[in-house]
Formats: structure tokens, sequence, C-alpha cells
């Protein structure tokens, strides 16, 4: 048998999906919202941006993909909880709205980046960290000694008993980004993590989580409508396409253009 060389050899798949369709009413508009993912697949160390219109379900994507929420329909959904190549079936959990199931695998696997930061207002930023890596399960000194490591590569380390509400709009992405990676997760999910930032700002963010997912090998995936600097920080951009129907709107994940996909 022929060896392929390594570096040839495509990365393992982190997250593998098909079949994903979600159907919501929208009330204020009075109208259908369609989201439909035939094949998405991530792998390890990918940096992917999901970008569409607004409402074009952007989110919802990344819910799905963050255990958050449930779809109608989901053929397949397998990930690598622990971004060793073994996969383990999500389907059934989901499928079955089994809570603590999937709040265990997402506590261990994922850590999320929100517009807003999303820390809690009334624990510093050091706590905040310490308590996101211990709902993952993990404890003691060494956490607190990678999370003073990670604050030092950021540039934070002298926030770290500070309340976020004394922090500025890009010192608190960087917490949050902070928060996020305390845990050493697998999949790293950032939802319009620059949104509020200034152009200098957001660059700074863009660059501390892009170095904290390669630092420890993270796959990244992000919504964003700064396509621009997603590409400028390595992201493969996936499209959701949107179509206007007389009972509503469908968004499509487009399959990637061939070029790519044959990189
Ligand atoms: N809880 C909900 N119930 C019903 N409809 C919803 C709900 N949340 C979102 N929607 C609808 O789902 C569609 C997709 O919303 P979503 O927030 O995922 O889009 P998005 O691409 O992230 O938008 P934006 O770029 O504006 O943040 C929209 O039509 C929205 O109105």
């Amino acid at each position: 048998m022929t060896e392929v060389p390594s570096e040839s050899r495509p990365a393992r798949p982190i997250m593998a999906l098909g079949g994903l369709e979600v159907a919501r009413f929208d009330a204020s508009r009075q109208a259908w919202f369609r989201l439909s993912v035939p094949e998405l697949t991530i792998r390890a160390g990918e940096r992917i941006c999901l970008v569409g219109r607004s409402g074009s379900g952007k989110t919802t994507l990344l819910e799905v993909l963050g255990l958050l929420s449930c779809p109608d329909a989901l053929d397949r959904y397998d990930l690598s909880p622990y971004g060793d190549g073994r996969l383990l079936s999500v389907q059934e959990p989901i499928l079955a709205g089994q809570a603590t199931v999937l709040s265990a695998i997402r506590s261990r696997t994922m850590g999320f980046v929100l517009q807003d930061g999303g820390l809690l207002p009334y624990l510093s930023v050091r706590d905040n960290a310490l308590l996101a890596a211990e709902l993952a399960g993990q404890r003691g000194r060494e956490i607190g000694e990678r999370i003073e490591a990670l604050a030092a590569a950021m540039g934070i380390e002298r926030m770290l008993d500070r309340l976020p509400a004394g922090l500025s709009g890009g010192q608190r992405q960087r917490s949050a980004v902070l928060r996020a990676m305390a845990s050493a997760p697998v999949i790293l999910l950032a939802d319009e993590p620059t949104a509020a930032l200034d152009g200098a700002t957001a660059n700074e963010v863009m660059q501390v989580m892009v170095n904290a997912a390669k630092a420890t090998g993270a796959t990244l995936v992000m919504v964003s409508h700064n396509e621009d600097l997603a590409t400028r920080y390595g992201f493969t951009v996936r499209r959701l396409e949107t179509h206007t129907g007389s009972g509503g709107e469908t968004s499509t994940l487009a399959p990637l253009p061939q070029q790519v996909q044959s990189a």
C-alpha cells in the first residue's frame, strides 16, 4: 500500500452534517423562513465564515452547529468531541431534544464568542473564564495558569480582575475569546464577534481569536458580515443564498466552488 504524504492528506473532519432543514414561521412578517443545508463538512483546524444577507439564517445555522437549537430534520450530524478523529453521532440527542446530553457534549467540545461578548456582568474576566472551564469539567491550578498564559498572549493580563462593565469594547471581546478558549475547546463558534467594533479594533480581536485557535489547533466557525476581514484572516467563506417565493424565504448553504473543493 502506498503511503499518502501527510501534507497532501485532507485534515480529519471535526463536524460533518447533512440533510439539515429548519422551518420557522416569522410572526412579525407573517411569512415562513426555511433553512436548508444539504451537506457541510468542517475539518480540523479549518476557519469557516458563514455569510449571507441579513435574515438568511447564519445565526440559526450556528445555533444548530452549537447544539443550541433543534432543527426540523437532520439526516446526519457527526462531531469529534475530542478532536482526535473519532466521530460521535449527535443526531439522535438533537432530534430527541436531550438537553443534558447536548449540554455535556457542548461544554466539552465548544467555546462561544457572541457579538456583545456575552460575559456574565457580575463576574471578573478571570472568574468568567474559570467558570467556563469548570462547566467543561476542568478545574485545578493548571486551568488558572492556562487562563493567565492566554490572557498574556492576548494582551489583557491586567484586565483579569476587572468586571466586564469596566472594559472597552475591544477588551471585552478579547476577554470573551479568553473565556471561550479557557476550556481549550475543539471548536470555537463566533457570532459576529467584531460587528460592534471599529476597523482597527476589529482587526485586533480577529488576530487574537485566530492566534488563540492556531495555538490550540481549534477549528473556527464564525458568522460575519465582513467577508473581507474574514478572508484576510484565512477563513473559507460559506454562503447562505436566499430565494423569496410565495410562501416566504428559503436559504440554502451553497456548495463550495470546485477549485476550493479540490485545493
Ligand atoms: N425564534 C424565532 N422564531 C421565528 N423566527 C425566527 C426566530 N429567530 C429567527 N427567526 C427568523 O429566522 C430567519 C433567520 O434569522 P437569523 O437570525 O438566523 O438570520 P441571520 O442571517 O443571522 O441575520 P442577521 O445577519 O440579521 O443577524 C429570519 O427570518 C428571522 O426573522
